[in-house]
């Protein structure tokens, strides 16, 4: 056994011409950008997978195009009612699959959106974001960017409601399967809770953890680990996570993610749980708030930081 393939790897997808790009992240959860303002530039899963691969593209968790709403079917029935969402975060994850969301990579589009000089951010302003998920409104925040994710959902929600767990999950590194909670951020989290820190860092993900029942659309799963005790003396709730991305592996952070962590975590916490949380993820630490939103439902905020770290150019195939 040599480790070498029997055939060589194909070789990465590449366009016809030049394709200039930003590269950035969000807590490590690192992102192509490209400003694609009428949505013509490549975007098909092969050339997704070659520029999000770490050893002959550019390398990163997902692909996120800056395209006008207006030139998108998705963009234009969102602006029918929220037209001042005049950009749509295209994004794809790194194996060239389509998410509905992407928390991290919202923050860090609209910080691209304000360094290509194509949108405004005033103090106390809002930017509208349009997504598969919906419009979210970002604003800014002490540590960086703040986004109303909208209402989180249980995925199952008859046992979830019945048992607090709707799921198995079948973890590498882990002797036995453990309760999970699935959760929707507008796309689809697997919440389980470990005992402790030693479980969470001989936990294996290079490998997706096995799910079931597996919600429809797959899912993202994350491992958490609650502080003890759960709620510091500032009354807020704390956590550590690492995740394994649906269409990505194990990345550094996820928003969605600690999103829906914080949402199951508050839910088994039972009645007084704090509305305010930080997770920590591999990456760095985001906060997440529930409140109430106008329309009478439950919202989750996220809130962390968006760092640009370079500018470049594709170059084209041959
Ligand atoms: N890292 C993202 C989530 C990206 C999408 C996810 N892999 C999926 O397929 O749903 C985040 O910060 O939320």
């Amino acid at each position: 056994m040599t480790g070498f393939p029997a055939d060589a790897p194909a070789p990465a997808a590449r366009p016809t011409s030049g394709l200039s790009f930003t590269k950035g992240h969000g807590t490590g959860n690192d992102f192509v950008l490209t400003l694609d303002p009428e949505g013509t530039g490549p975007a098909d899963p092969a050339f997704v997978a070659g520029l999000c691969d770490r050893h002959r593209g550019i390398g990163a968790d997902g692909y996120i195009r800056a395209v006008r709403s207006a030139v998108l079917p998705e963009g234009r029935a969102l602006l029918q009612t929220e037209p001042d969402a005049e950009w749509f975060m295209d994004y794809r994850n790194g194996d060239g699959s389509l998410s509905e969301m992407c928390g991290n990579g919202v923050r860090v589009f609209a910080h691209f959106l304000l360094a290509k000089g194509v949108a405004d951010l005033p103090d106390g302003g809002e930017l509208a974001i349009a997504t598969r998920a919906g419009v979210k409104r970002v604003t800014r925040s002490g540590d960086g960017y703040a986004v109303d994710m909208g209402p989180w959902e249980f995925i199952f929600p008859d046992a979830a409601v019945a048992r607090g767990m709707d799921s198995l999950v079948d973890i590498g590194g882990l002797d036995v399967e453990r309760p999970a909670l699935s959760i929707s951020m507008g796309n689809p989290h697997t919440v389980v809770a470990l005992a402790d820190r030693a479980d969470l860092e001989r936990t294996e993900l290079y490998h997706a953890p096995a799910v079931q029942p597996l919600p429809p659309a797959g899912t993202n799963v994350e491992l958490v680990v609650p502080a003890d005790p759960l709620v510091g003396e500032d009354g807020v709730g704390r956590l550590t996570m690492r995740v394994h991305e649906r269409g990505v592996g194990e990345t550094q952070s996820c928003g969605t993610g600690a999103c829906a962590a914080a949402a199951a975590t508050r839910y088994w916490a039972g009645e007084g749980a704090p509305a305010r949380w930080l997770v920590a993820v591999p990456g760095g630490v985001v906060g997440v708030t529930f409140f109430d939103g106008p329309e009478g439902r439950e919202h989750v905020q996220l809130s962390g930081p968006a760092e640009l770290v370079a500018d470049g150019m594709l170059l084209p195939a041959g």
